[in-house]
């Protein structure tokens, strides 16, 4: 029996010890799970953005270091499966946070009894992911409650940071979520996230199947709404969070937060404590993934028979260029909304935060 209700996107079988992701690649238009079933697997899948979201990619990792180590739990089968699947993708932290908290739970453990015990780390990350992403909700509700204005409340967010980018909730939607639960009447504003369209094709997806109302704009167009007083607050999430608070996240969070700064409309981030980089000092360092230039230059959909298509919308030889985030300065940023409590964006913050993580 698989592990998860409906509304996850990562289960798993305790018998078989199988793993199932939904491929994102197909929504909206297809909804079908995929069995992981090799190392391999696991990082096709983190890497062809069949899973992504940060919290999502770091379990994922944490599943495919325990599958690796079923096939060799040597030191040296460990490193290998390790180094593979951090390979996948750069930018979100979380991945190297899930294999380190996997590695540092097996290494100095008998080669035969690392795999069982990886895979039952990974089973309780995954319940921990659940968890965080579900107070994340809670604390940011308040927020949400604040900033609205008229009879409903207007929430903007970008790219996809709902329950499928983590495994139940969401981050920057786990609020919005949250606040349809206490009865707000909510609408969202979903930017459709040119290139890979994560907005259209996977926010507004997942909140139509939560019965939350949603309508999806051109990035281009967040700006003017903002100026025409149609948005309460922007949240978004984080792919990694450094030490003084600059947040990187999806492109075109960065352009969000300028605009929302200028017309006085806060701007939250909300992430796990999982997603900040405490050995990442600035922004700056934060590597940017730059993905193929195909994304930008072409789009992919189905046809009015239903038929996937893609389509070129450049003239043949243009150039392209695609970075795959964006870094948002911390002086941009309202506040940072954790499982731990709400934190300001800046090294005193943080610090706070880290203070209560560690116990310091
Ligand atoms: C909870 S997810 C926060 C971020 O990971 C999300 O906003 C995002 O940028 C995802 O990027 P993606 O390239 O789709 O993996």
């Amino acid at each position: 029996m698989f592990s998860s209700d409906d509304l996850s996107s990562l289960r798993w079988d305790a018998t078989s010890g199988a793993v199932e992701v939904i491929d994102q690649t197909l929504l909206p238009h297809t909804l079908r799970w995929v069995h992981l079933e090799s190392l391999e697997d696991y990082c096709h899948a983190i890497s062809a953005m069949q899973v992504r979201g940060a919290p999502l990619i770091g379990i994922t990792a944490a599943f495919g270091l325990a599958h690796g180590l079923r096939d060799d739990s040597s030191d040296q089968g460990l490193a290998v499966a390790y180094d593979k699947l951090l390979a996948t993708r750069p930018t979100a932290v979380n991945l190297r946070w899930a294999l380190e908290q996997v590695r540092d739970e097996v290494g100095e453990l008998m080669p035969f009894a690392r795999a069982e015990a990886a895979w039952q780390r990974a089973v309780e990350l995954r319940a921990e992911d659940i968890a965080s992403c579900a107070r994340i909700g809670e604390v940011g509700l308040p927020l949400l409650r604040e900033a609205q204005r008229g009879d409903t409340l207007n929430v903007m967010t970008h790219c996809n940071a709902g329950w499928l980018a983590t495994i139940q909730w969401g981050t920057a939607l786990a609020p919005v979520y949250k606040a349809v639960e206490a009865g707000l009447n909510v609408h969202v504003w979903v930017s459709e996230t040119r290139p890979r369209n994560q907005g259209v094709n996977l926010s507004a997806w997942e909140l139509q199947r939560a019965g939350v109302p949603c309508t999806v704009v051109a990035d281009n167009s967040c700006g003017q709404l903002m100026r025409e007083g149609l948005v309460d607050c922007v949240v978004v999430g984080s792919d990694r969070t450094a030490a003084n608070g600059d947040v990187c996240n999806k492109i075109g969070t960065y352009l969000k937060a300028l605009a929302a700064t200028d017309n006085n409309i806060p701007f939250y981030v909300a992430l796990p404590a999982s997603t900040v980089d405490w050995r990442c000092d600035a922004g700056e360092h934060i590597p940017i993934e730059a993905r193929d230039s195909g994304e930008v230059l072409a789009m992919a959909g189905v046809d009015g028979a239903g038929e996937s298509r893609q389509i070129n919308l450049a003239a043949a030889g243009t150039r392209a260029a695609n970075p795959a985030f964006d870094v948002t300065p911390a002086r941009l940023v309202s506040a940072l909304i954790t499982e731990h409590g709400c934190c300001t964006a800046d090294p005193a913050g943080l610090q706070a935060l880290r203070a209560q993580l560690y116990d310091l």
